[in-house]
């Protein structure tokens, strides 16, 4: 294929930007929302349309909404598990999931995600920016673009998420929730407030943990708890993308004496202003973050991440692995 010199020059933005080259034939979003549990649209966006790329890992979990914002910004947004909530936290497509927001052109990836809180300060109705993770899976996810293939691969991960994003995010979170009108959005009467360098850790669910494991992971270091937020912030580490996690606190879990252990009941109280919340940070940075994730220095340290993650010897590397590879990797699979 050859291309005029006006695509060269597209060509070669995307390869800068460290873009499959499959993005030059959609619309650029360098920016893509994942919403969890409760948030299954954002507001105050136009549908452009709906994609549905068929990734080398297969679909998404959701056929993926391209949005412009009131300026014509477009953004990406994923439901998790589906529209209509159909697919558990353990059979979630990561790796189609991040694959296909990579092959889009996204750059950064904010992702929101319904957590129980292991600390008293973080209360039901808090947004809470984790910097560390704990991983409690059970090793059932998939969890690497590499897993069967000819290409060895080791990413860093010791900041599993994308410190520079959430410093930028912690600030203006903090600022929409003082901000956000009391009535509107205060919980059991308490208005929100925003935690930050906090610790999650990611069980495998989908059963809630018991009261001893609850005990455990507090005296751990883990300051909240999900089920989603592994693989998928490996995964996002494995593509380059910067990835930040906006973890909204609906109930204690199970490690408070005397109280009832978490139920599905109480996450569901909590939800519904968790997520009329997270929409009204999501309207409040996606703007400023796209500008970002175009022009400024915010997610530089991504680009490149993988470069020294890959063993060198690539004469023994399948073909079929390398063009496989190429979807999320194209600097380095071309
Ligand atoms: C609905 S309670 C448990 C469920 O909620 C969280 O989902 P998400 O992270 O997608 O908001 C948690 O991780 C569990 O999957
Ligand atoms: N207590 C909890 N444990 C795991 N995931 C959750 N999501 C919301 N609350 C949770």
């Amino acid at each position: 294929m050859s291309f005029t010199e006006s695509e060269n020059g597209e060509q070669e933005k995307y390869i800068h930007l460290g873009l499959s080259p499959d993005s030059r034939s959609n619309p650029i979003v360098l920016v893509g929302v994942i919403g969890g549990s409760g948030l299954y649209h954002l507001d105050n966006l136009t549908l452009l349309k709906h994609v549905n790329p068929e990734t080398p890992w297969g679909f998404p979990s959701s056929p993926i909404a391209i949005c412009t914002l009131p300026s014509g910004t477009k953004v990406a947004f994923l439901a998790r598990h589906g529209p209509g909530h159909t697919i558990s936290p353990s059979t979630v497509p990561s790796r189609a999931n991040i694959a296909a927001l990579k092959s889009l052109g996204v750059r950064a990836i904010l992702a929101f995600s319904a957590v129980g809180s292991l600390r008293e300060e973080c209360a039901p109705g808090d947004f809470v920016l984790p910097t560390q993770i704990i991983d409690r899976t059970k090793g059932i996810r998939p969890s690497s673009f590499f897993d069967g293939t000819s290409v060895v691969a080791h990413a860093g991960f010791g900041d599993p998420f994308a410190n520079r994003l959430v410093r930028w995010l912690e600030g203006r979170v903090k600022k929409v929730l003082e901000a956000a009108s009391e009535d509107e959005f205060a919980v059991a009467g308490v208005r929100p407030k925003t935690h930050t360098d906090k610790c999650i850790v990611c069980m495998e669910g989908p059963q809630f943990s018991t009261r001893a494991e609850s005990k455990m992971y507090r005296q751990w270091g883990g300051d909240v708890i999900n089920m989603s937020v592994l693989p998928e912030a490996k995964l996002a580490r494995e593509a380059e993308l910067g990835y930040a996690l906006i973890a909204t606190v609906t109930d204690y879990d199970s490690w408070r004496e005397n109280e009832h252990p978490v139920t599905a009941a109480e996450v569901f109280k909590t939800l519904h202003a968790n997520a009329k919340l997270s929409r009204h940070v999501a309207a409040a940075v996606l703007e400023d973050l796209n500008a970002e994730a175009a022009q400024g220095d915010l997610l530089t340290e991504e680009i490149g991440a993988m470069k020294f993650s890959i063993m060198p010897r690539s004469v023994e590397q399948k073909d079929e692995d390398r063009q496989k590879l190429k979807y999320i990797l194209p600097t380095y699979f071309a």
